[in-house]
């Protein structure tokens, strides 16, 4: 089965390799929304996957290093695209998370699913 815990961030970024002239070279923000799938059988004393905090205990300190900062200053997110970002969450939190998909959402309407896929 799989669980999610759902977070949010505001955050200032730009994109540095988007063709001149696209609106998005331009400093801007986001209210960023992850969302962080993790899979594993159902314990049959405990009845859960995992205690949602111990998924909010791991990504509270990346969250940490992205909330109310400029993600281009971030290191590894000198080309804060959602894609990117997804990966960057992703790489951070497998050693202690059993993830099936990491979802970053940068608007209302766009966003990006990283399951582990090399490229
Ligand atoms: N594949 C990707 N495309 C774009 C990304 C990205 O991370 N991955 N990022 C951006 C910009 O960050 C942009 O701020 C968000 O894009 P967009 O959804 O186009 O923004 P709007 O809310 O302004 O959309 P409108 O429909 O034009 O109002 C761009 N592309
Ligand atoms: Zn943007």
């Amino acid at each position: 089965m799989e669980i999610f815990r759902e977070f949010t961030f505001e955050a200032a970024h730009r994109l540095p390799h988007v063709p001149e002239g696209h609106k998005c070279a331009r400093l801007h923000g986001h209210s960023y929304r992850v969302t962080v799938h993790v899979a594993g059988e159902v314990g049959t004393e405990s009845g859960w996957v995992m205690d949602f905090a111990d998924v909010k205990a791991a990504i509270v300190p990346l969250m940490e290093q992205l909330d109310h900062h400029y993600l281009n200053e971030v290191p590894g997110l000198d080309n804060p695209t959602s894609e990117v970002l997804a990966r960057w969450i992703w790489q951070r939190l497998i050693d202690a998370l059993p993830l099936s998909q990491v979802i970053v959402r940068e608007t209302c309407t766009s966003g990006c699913v990283y399951r582990g896929e090399e490229d």
